[in-house]
């Protein structure tokens, strides 16, 4: 198998993803949406992204991609030394058992369990689960670990999806607008448990956001119009979720 391509963008590390002239065709009827239009990139291991950009110009298509929900119509993405876009049904999803942990804007947790069982789902089935107790415990939730759904606040639920997310002890997490139901105090609370999973975990971390103010913690931010990654830009600092402009 062709390895993946050495230009080197990431300071001697390999990267975590590489994408090569990925594209994106939805056919609906008689009509063709180009939701990527060739976009080359490197993602770094253990960087935090942000990815930017109007409603409509791709980012969800490409994190889709990147999280092997769906496949691109044509180019090929790599992580680490596996082609992402050789592998056959069977593989992607273990790709993405294993290595992707999922945040989205809506919580997704189950009424009917309490926070702990919630986080034990994920757990009880992953390769190298870290404590359930451990995880709502680095989200800021270890008092909390016996109440449902219901008798927590919408960004207390996102702490306990963040917790779901990373008691797995996955390579990456992609988060698609997890503050965009919060507002600014709670959101930076959830926004803090991911910066943190970063810092202490190694985490690779890939975000969605409309509020251009949360690019700021990342370390590079990809700008989108369009299909396309139209700029890429370096911030030479990452600031503290709580230093965030809302
Ligand atoms: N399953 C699908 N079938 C048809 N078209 C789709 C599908 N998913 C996305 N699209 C279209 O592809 C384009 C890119 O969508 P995408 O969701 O990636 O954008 P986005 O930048 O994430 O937007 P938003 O910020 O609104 O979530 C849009 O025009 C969208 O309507």
């Amino acid at each position: 198998m062709q390895g993946p391509p050495q230009a080197d963008l990431t300071g001697g590390h390999p990267p975590a993803f590489t994408g090569r002239g990925l594209r994106k065709t939805y056919i609906t009827g008689e009509t063709q949406v180009h939701a990527l239009r060739g976009v080359d990139f490197e993602i770094r291991k253990g960087e935090v992204l942000v990815l930017l950009g109007p409603s409509g110009s791709g980012k969800s298509t490409l994190l889709n991609i990147v999280g092997g929900l769906d496949r691109p119509t044509e180019g090929t993405l790599h992580y680490e030394d596996v082609e992402l876009t050789a592998l056959d049904d069977a593989d992607l999803t273990r790709f993405r058992r294993r290595q992707i942990g999922f945040i989205f804007q809506f919580y997704n947790l189950i009424p009917s369990l309490t926070a702990e069982e919630n986080v034990r789902l994920v757990t009880d089935i992953a390769e190298n689960p870290m404590d359930p107790a451990r995880a709502l415990e680095l989200v800021g939730l270890a008092e909390r670990r016996a109440h449902f759904p219901a008798q927590l606040s919408g960004g207390e639920q996102q702490r306990v999806a963040v917790a779901r997310a990373i008691a797995k002890q996955p390579g990456v997490l992609l988060c698609d607008e997890p503050t965009g139901a919060l507002d600014s105090e709670t959101g930076v609370r959830v926004l803090e448990t991911l910066d943190r999973a970063n810092r202490e975990l190694g985490t690779t971390l890939i975000l969605i956001t409309h509020n251009a103010g949360i690019a700021a913690m990342a370390d590079r931010v990809f700008h989108f119009l369009d299909g396309q990654i139209a700029r890429i830009e370096e911030n030479s600092r990452r600031i503290a979720p709580s230093e965030i402009s809302w």
